[in-house]
């Protein structure tokens, strides 16, 4: 709990002035709660008893004012409270998502994003509420409970000592429950997440599922988490609840003694009935803030639970840190020596020799499995190399800026990304939008034909999936982003296997035409796409068996002489 507190406190200090207005508005309510419990005396003693006609007038103003300041102080208390909360909780939630979005690629691979998304929404709806809302309850409630523990001390000290005596019996069974609603968070965290990730799986693979004709199996498998979640809530509601009877028994046992004791009292005259009714009204007053209290505490515990699991997110970090030079603007060649790549104990690559220069295509072929995918994404640096070098003319990999890198570099994959947005934001992504830039790289991708037909050319709206497009439109748009961004590295990993025949020599073309002062690498199953490439690297389980060009290849090379028979059987 301490740690808790210790993170977010410091959020507290930008709202100084709010945290006044609240404060306000806390006082106004144990104020008011103390005050009506207060005024049960002189009703009783002055005007009941001594007929006093002053008092007559002066009791029910001094009611409607405490109970107005109640139920103001309340208002402002929670407007502000809230406010306070509900902001520092978007401050969480983006610094959450900034520090996810530092993360390794491997850590997305690995992790569910429905996981993730779980994380930043339900585990941090549950901090709201403590960061918001339990804070103030506990302040406000506490300071109703000092309160009322004044008027009761105030109206008679020794019955005061029988009524809250029995409070520190309270403590044990309590703190026993909230235990208990800390391991049921944690639970009902990790089962609202499995829901989360499991209704993501569902609605990325919504098509294999129809097609298969899974509803069901996915359905009941639905059941499954959501009936757990069910479980854990709803026993959660009943160990949190129990804070109730328990409070009200202890209470209970509390006002039977006082009854007593002060009831003996009040008939030999030594205190007025005034101040007994008053003495019992604080005490039955006494016993909500309390009840209150310990269901905050439960609560508390909840928004605990979330943020440990918060806080591993955060202890995770980042393995692949940024380098600090800048990235050579007019590279002329790429090698690599001797690299090894590992996936933890698996080695997809090694004993990699290479020399790619400006200008030249470079395509990469083998077997599924044989580690072409690998090779780029060391140099996109989503992975880092185990041992060896990957040099850009003399700078290491490893010392470039990595967003200054990955600025440089395009990569159009089989996977087509496509934005919830316009063809021409699509194309621009993630720069100034230049509507002449969008039609020439367009044009340059040869999309530029069919965009033009569309209603609203190229501010034609797409949806995230680029349904309202063939794959082969889809993947030309792909194409006309990497070109828009002018990299000095252009990769195309299995670009063109969307494509007809028709429109992969119109792509064989295009990459012939831009790879004139850049460098492209492709990888391509069908070796009729890379037939022109200067260079080809042949992979085989991990390591390049062969490198040169196609006739050279066919001569010399046997695994590509393996591969030209098998795709032209
Ligand atoms: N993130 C990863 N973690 C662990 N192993 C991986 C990972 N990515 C790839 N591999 C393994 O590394 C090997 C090389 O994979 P890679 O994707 O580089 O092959 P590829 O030649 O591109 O294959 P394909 O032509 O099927 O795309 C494979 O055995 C694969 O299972």
């Amino acid at each position: 709990m301490k740690e808790f507190f210790k993170y977010y406190v410091p959020y507290y200090k930008n709202y100084k002035l709010k945290i006044f207005f609240a404060l306000i508005g806390i006082i106004l309510v144990s104020g008011g709660s103390a005050g009506l419990a207060y005024i049960v005396k002189p009703l009783l003693d002055e005007v009941f008893i001594a007929k006093d006609q002053e008092m007559l007038y002066l009791v029910p103003i001094f009611l409607i004012l405490a109970q107005t300041a109640q139920g103001f102080g309340k208002y402002i208390q929670v407007y502000y409270t809230s406010y306070i909360g509900q902001d520092i909780i978007r401050i969480v939630r983006d610094k959450l998502l900034a520090h996810i979005l530092t993360l390794d690629i491997e850590f997305f691979q690995k992790k569910h994003g429905g996981e993730l998304i779980s994380r930043i929404t339900n585990d941090i709806n549950r901090i709201q509420t403590a960061v918001s809302n339990l804070i103030a309850d506990f302040i406000r409630e506490s300071l109703t409970v000092f309160a009322l523990i004044f008027v009761v001390i105030y109206q008679s000290a020794e019955l005061a000592f029988y009524g809250l005596v029995v409070l520190p019996l309270a403590i044990y069974p309590l703190a026993i429950l909230a235990k208990k609603m800390k391991k049921l968070s944690f639970r009902s965290q990790e089962s609202a997440s499995d829901i989360t990730s499991h209704l993501s799986e569902v609605f990325n693979n919504v098509e294999i599922i129809k097609a298969n004709s899974t509803e069901k199996t996915e359905l009941s498998k639905f059941e499954t988490h959501n009936k757990n979640f069910f479980r854990i809530n709803i026993k959660a509601v009943k160990t949190s609840e129990l804070t109730s009877p328990i409070m009200e028994f202890l209470g209970a046992i509390a006002a039977a003694i006082v009854i007593l004791y002060g009831g003996t009292q009040v008939i030999s005259g030594e205190l007025t009935a005034g101040a007994f009714m008053s003495f019992i009204a604080a005490l039955f007053m006494l016993y909500t803030p309390l009840k209150r209290i310990s269901s905050v505490y439960n609560k508390l515990q909840d928004a605990i639970a979330a943020h440990e699991r918060i806080l591993t997110v955060y202890d995770i970090n980042p393995t692949i840190l940024s380098g600090k030079e800048k990235m050579p603007t007019d590279i002329e060649k790429i090698k690599f020596e001797n690299v090894e790549l590992k996936y933890e104990n698996f080695t997809a690559l090694k004993n990699i020799n290479l020399e790619a220069s400006k200008g030249e295509k470079f395509a990469l072929v083998g077997d599924s499995g044989g580690g072409k995918s690998s090779l780029i994404n060391l140099l996109i640096r989503f992975y880092d190399i185990s041992s060896g070098k990957i040099l850009f003319d003399k700078k290491e990999i490893k010392n470039i800026n990595i967003q200054d890198l990955r600025k440089q570099i395009s990569i159009v994959t089989q996977r087509v990304y496509i934005f919830n947005d316009s063809i021409a934001s699509n194309v621009s992504y993630g720069h100034k939008l230049d509507e002449e830039k969008v039609i020439k790289a367009l044009k340059q991708a040869h999309a530029y034909d069919f965009v033009k037909q569309l209603p609203e050319g190229i501010n034609t709206q797409l949806d995230e999936f680029g349904t309202n497009l063939s794959g082969g439109q889809r993947q030309r748009i792909a194409i006309a982003r990497a070109l828009y961004k002018n990299p000095q590295i252009l990769i195309l990993d299995e670009a063109t296997s969307a494509l007809d025949n028709e429109s992969e020599s119109i792509i064989s073309e295009v990459i012939d035409e831009v790879s004139k002062n850049r460098f492209v690498f492709v990888i391509a199953h069908r070796l009729s796409t890379i037939k022109n490439a200067d260079k080809i690297a042949v992979f085989k389980k991990g390591e390049i068996v062969c490198i040169d060009k196609e006739e050279n290849l066919l001569n010399n090379c046997k695994e590509y002489q393996r591969l030209y028979n098998l795709a032209n059987i």
